[in-house]
């Protein structure tokens, strides 16, 4: 199914007049329906021509928060029910009313399309409930965060306790991704919802700018889990809302430094979706989603499940081309196909067994880590699949109109358009001339449906005349050739492109893994701690966990473990035996309880770190650390690896921030963890060597570098030149590599060159 695309055009706000609307919806030709799907606006060249663009439906003005959420979102919720993911997004320039959309206001009829989705997903979990006798249970529950300037933060830590660097994001290999060490708090109603979000959203990054008095700075992404759980199943289905941040036209917004960075990450991530579009629709081999946290998360066509996207648009001229820009953007979206595939149930090992022994599933080791994979709708046998077939089809067609006239009808394939579009409203692009306007409408839908196949006699039933009836077969038949063209060019692959697009993406998940994977072991480490420190043993538990794969052999951090699972178990069955009205169990001596999600008493903390025998042996023996591993991906025939690379993670610049500024104050232990910290991200003297040789900014002495002549040189020092931080400085070759024009194998040269370089 295709990513269905909405628009909805804002009022008028208060500094606006009605003389400058330029934007406006229409019906499209031939709807019998008050539904209107199509958005109008002035071609910016020529005033007199108006490109129309189509979409599944439009908005106007007057369009209501609860005609929204009608129309568009509640019919997803029961989708939600039976095992999909529902993925429902904002788009569009800043100002335009994307938080208006899906937060909304306080008052009733205000309320956006996230308060709505929470209070139909409660109306239906209790009537889920009261309709199987209360043999299922359905648990709600939330994680919600903000990437800001690429990074991710949970919104339900307050910026003062946020580490810099941000939470981890790990691929989960289905197309989903996991931001590491979020938050899950249970809601189990709307109130509690709203009070938890509301709460998250005074920690949401927004600022005054010219354009938005609280524009948003970030890109916010809601998730909710629901889990309905029987005697022998729990199945888990996520509905995410994502409020993006607004792209923003600099000239237009006077920001200041910071407003400039924040405005630039916006605009880069945004750019970096447009191009995940662009390169989707185009069917290419390489989308680039790794290169913005945003797109990584947002997983555009690789995630499962029904995507909404809600473009919301401003109605007056001066947004005109940035209006533009956003509806070629969302063009080319809806024709983004998303797989339907429901998420099965787990099956319980032991039915009757408490829902996983009491804990709850979070988003490190909850449903994405129970469930079954991932497999095709139709090979299911509890699909459904009837119901889903219902869901009304977004159409596949891209058509961009013009209100001159053109004389070739076009008859509707359109599956949310019940009539033939009329020959009233012609067709063009507005980067083609009206003379390539016509073969647009010949464009193959990718997916052939029944209904587009209109059979001669049944069109002219429809009233088409006959030269109608022959440009529809020579369209039918265009669209038959090239389908099978382009299913040609996709069951043969050019083998070399595939094989160079390959080692990109490997390349730049190794680029990547700078950040994330060879970090992941500190962080959950980190983590882990900052969990025990709250009382959070469960949590915590599951941080260690993590963390084991990444300290191989370590039997302290195992020992850890087991103890952490004792005490977990003896707590339980403290509790068990004070329920059952038995005398209590003494509790060990640095026992704490478990409090409940979201409970940080201070008091026990001090019990927590005493009793929290560190991981001092996490460390490798020295010597895995003598030889530079901060890089790990140079090529064996040329450098020699260290014998003992067991331990070979190494963090980056902003991990081993993290590490050390945010682990809690010195004891014993605490020290020895800075100290794995600083180990780990030892360099060697080569490196420090060619980063001082990057960070001196020297054309001279950085094109002496093998591999880099003055062009590249100059390229370098531009780009620390454009670098966010105030050092401008390269600390690690992870980052070196991610300059643009660098790369992997420029860095490798680099660093293997030096060995000869005489400075
Ligand atoms: N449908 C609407 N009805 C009434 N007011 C609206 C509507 N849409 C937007 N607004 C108003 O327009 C202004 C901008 O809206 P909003 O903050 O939602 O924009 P945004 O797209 O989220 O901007 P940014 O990307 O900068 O965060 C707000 O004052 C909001 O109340």
């Amino acid at each position: 199914m295709s990513v269905r695309v909405v628009a909805r055009i804002r009022p008028l706000l208060k500094a606006e007049i009605p003389k400058d609307i330029i934007v406006d919806a229409a019906k499209s030709p031939g709807e019998t329906t008050e539904n209107k799907s199509i958005v109008r606006i002035p071609n910016p060249k020529k005033e007199s021509e108006a490109f129309s663009f189509q979409f599944n439906s439009v908005y106007d003005q007057e369009a209501t928060q609860a005609q929204i959420f009608d129309n568009e979102v509640s019919p997803t919720v029961k989708h939600l029910f039976k095992g999909y993911d529902v993925t429902l997004f904002a788009y569009g320039v800043t100002g335009t009313g994307k938080t208006h959309t899906m937060r909304g206001g306080k008052a009733m009829a205000d309320r956006g399309v996230i308060p709505r989705l929470l209070s139909s997903i409660y109306r239906r979990a209790r009537k889920v409930e009261k309709d199987t006798d209360g043999e299922t249970q359905v648990d709600v529950s939330m994680s919600y965060y903000e990437i800001y300037n690429d990074r991710v933060f949970d919104l339900f830590e307050p910026p003062e306790k946020r580490t810099p660097a941000g939470l981890p994001i790990r691929d989960m290999g289905n197309g989903k991704t996991q931001v590491v060490g979020l938050t899950e708090r249970p809601c189990t109603t709307l109130k509690e919802f709203e009070q938890l979000y509301d709460q998250a959203n005074v920690n949401r990054s927004t600022s005054a700018t010219k354009l938005n008095a609280h524009s948003s700075r970030s890109h916010a992404i809601l998730c909710v889990n629901i889990t309905q759980i029987t005697d022998d199943e729990t199945r888990v289905s996520t509905a995410s809302a994502i409020d993006l941040a607004g792209s923003e036209d600099n000239r237009r917004t006077d920001n200041n430094k910071e407003r400039l960075v924040e405005s630039a990450s916006i605009n880069k991530s945004l750019f970096v979706l447009a191009q995940c579009v662009e390169a989707i629709s185009r069917k290419q081999t390489r989308i680039p989603y790794r290169e913005s946290k945003m797109t990584r998360i947002l997983c555009l066509g690789q995630n499962n499940g029904l995507t909404v996207m809600i473009l919301n648009l401003a109605p007056v001229r001066s947004y005109h081309l940035d209006t533009l820009s956003s509806l070629n953007f969302a063009n080319r979206t809806k024709k983004i196909e998303v797989n339907e595939v429901e998420n099965q149930p787990f099956f319980r090992e032991a039915p009757g067994k408490s829902k996983l022994d009491g804990e709850k599933p979070s988003s490190f080791a909850g449903p994405a880590m129970h469930r079954q994979p991932l497999r095709s709708k139709v090979l299911s046998h509890k699909n459904g699949l009837q119901e889903v077939t219902n869901v009304p089809k977004p159409m596949k067609q891209f058509s961009v109109y013009s209100d001159k006239v053109k004389p070739i009808p076009r008859p509707s394939n359109l599956a949310n358009t019940s009539q033939a579009r009329s020959s009233g409203v012609p067709i063009k692009s507005p980067k083609r001339t009206s003379s390539e306007a016509i073969p647009t409408l010949g464009r193959p839908s990718k997916v052939f449906r029944p209904n587009e196949a209109v059979r001669p006699a049944k069109a002219a039933d429809a009233g088409l005349s006959k030269d109608a009836i022959e440009a529809l077969i020579e369209r039918k038949v265009n669209e038959a050739l090239a389908e099978r063209a382009d299913n040609t060019t996709v069951s043969n692959p050019d083998p070399i492109a595939d094989e160079v697009a390959r080692r990109l993406e490997a390349l730049e998940k190794r680029v990547e893994g700078q950040e994330t994977e060879r970090a992941e072991g500190l962080q959950y480490l980190l983590m882990a701690k900052q969990h025990q420190v709250r009382g959070e043993d469960v949590s915590a538990l599951k941080m260690y966990k993590l963390a084991l794969p990444h300290f191989p052999g370590n039997e302290k951090l195992v020992r850890k473990v087991a103890a952490l699972q004792e005490r977990i178990a003896a707590k339980k069955a403290e509790k068990r035996s004070s329920a059952a009205g038995g005398v209590p169990l003494p509790k060990p001596a640095a026992t704490v309880e478990e409090p409940e999600q979201g409970e940080r008493p201070a008091a026990r903390r001090k019990a927590n770190a005493e009793d929290d025998e560190s991981f001092h042996e996490a460390r490798a023996e020295p010597e895995a650390y003598e030889e530079d591993d901060d890089f790990m991906y140079r090529p064996r025939t040329k450098i020699r690896r260290p014998q003992t690379m067991k331990l070979n993670r190494s963090v980056t610049a902003p991990a081993l921030e993290t590490v050390v500024k945010h682990s809690p104050p010195a004891d014993d232990e605490d020290t020895s963890e800075d100290e794995l910290a600083a180990e780990l991200t030892a360099q060697t003297p080569r490196t420090k060597q060619l980063l001082s040789i990057i960070n001196s900014k020297d054309v001279g002495q950085i094109k002496l570098l093998k591999g880099v002549g003055a062009k590249k040189a100059e390229a370098i020092v531009n780009c620390l030149c454009d670098l966010d931080d105030d050092a401008q400085k390269v600390t690690s070759l992870g980052q070196l590599g991610k300059l643009k024009g660098v790369g992997v194998k420029t860095v490798e040269n680099m660093r293997s060159g030096l060995g000869n370089l005489v400075l």
